[in-house]
């Protein structure tokens, strides 16, 4: 009961305090009551995954660690899109200094996210491929609006997904499930999501959503902080060592996929498709 008040006083937008707005394409708003932190992604039109949005993304993270928020909710400023994934500029015919800065960061966030100390949660209000599906899989809870999808499409875009986008995507769904949507490069609707465990609530508006994170936060109240921070840590501490073991290496495999002419060619006709889409409209 306590739980639900909590939630319902957060999401009632009840009295907030806006902690910071120091980034330019994320804000942290942190409930004074609750103690739980709203991180939202503000990148127009679809919150591609670029550089600064992921520097300001790890640096929300930390900000969040270090204010002694109660959990953090992650979600986007956009009606329709959580996020596009990956930004595909940052791949499609790069500059090579700014493309290895760019995978660096996206270690370093995911790192940051996954390995987070507070009580994660993925309030997930549109959208949600690739790199959007990472970030929500990295979170311990999920609860999606209707009408969209998530999924890793990689395959579809002739990528291979890194192991550790499989060890977030593993910690959620059955690996036998996880293998093969990953091999089909499947997009989820918002219902099949749920049907198998991507997701783990639906809610009819991103408020609602909101609540329902924050209403799972909640259920760690009575919870020893560090004993539940450590517990989580041990179970994600193998996924966490053997990206942190081979960082260099995965780096170096990025960057030598992305300079393949086949590759670039793929990126190409996968953007201009994009594009048509809009024109059609
Ligand atoms: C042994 C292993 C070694 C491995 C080493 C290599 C590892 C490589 C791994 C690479 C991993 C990649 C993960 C990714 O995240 S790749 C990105 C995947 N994302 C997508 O496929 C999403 C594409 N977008 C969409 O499907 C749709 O845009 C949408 C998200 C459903 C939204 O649809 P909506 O109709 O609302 O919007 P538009 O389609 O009209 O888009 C608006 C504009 O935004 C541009 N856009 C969209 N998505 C992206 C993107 N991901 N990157 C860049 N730009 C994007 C779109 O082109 C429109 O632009 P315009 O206005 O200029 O036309």
């Amino acid at each position: 009961m306590l739980h639900t008040n909590l939630s319902r006083l957060l999401a009632s937008g009840g009295p907030k305090r806006l902690i910071s707005t120091v980034n330019k394409l994320t804000t942290v708003e942190v409930n004074d009551k609750t103690g739980i932190a709203i991180l939202t992604m503000n990148r127009p039109p679809v919150n591609g995954l670029n550089l600064e949005l992921l520097q300001d993304l790890k640096s929300s993270i930390d900000e969040i660690e270090g204010n002694k928020s109660r959990g953090l909710i992650l979600t986007s400023s956009s009606p329709t899109i959580f996020s596009a994934g990956l930004d595909i500029l940052e791949m499609y015919k790069p500059d090579m200094d700014r493309c290895r800065a760019f995978w660096s960061q996206l270690q370093e966030t995911w790192l940051a996210l996954y390995g987070s100390s507070v009580p994660t949660a993925a309030a997930i209000n549109g959208h949600s491929p690739a790199g959007g599906c990472l970030l929500a899989t990295s979170c311990e809870y999920r609860v999606m609006v209707p009408k969209f999808t998530i999924g890793l499409n990689e395959t579809q875009l002739g990528m291979i997904a890194p192991q550790w986008f499989m060890s977030a995507f593993l910690s959620v769904l059955p690996q036998r499930e996880a293998e093969r949507a990953l091999n089909q490069g499947r997009m989820f609707t918002t219902e099949e999501a749920l049907r198998v465990g991507l997701i783990d609530e639906t809610a009819n508006s991103k408020e609602e959503a909101i609540e329902k994170c924050a209403a799972f936060i909640g259920t760690f109240a009575k919870v020893n902080p560090l004993a539940r921070s450590l517990t989580k840590q041990q179970f994600r501490a193998a996924d966490l060592q053997q990206l942190k073991n081979g960082r260099k290496e995965d780096l170096e495999k990025f960057l030598f996929t992305v300079s393949q002419p086949a590759l670039q060619k793929g990126l190409g006709i996968y953007l201009e498709g994009l594009k048509k889409k809009v024109k059609k409209q």
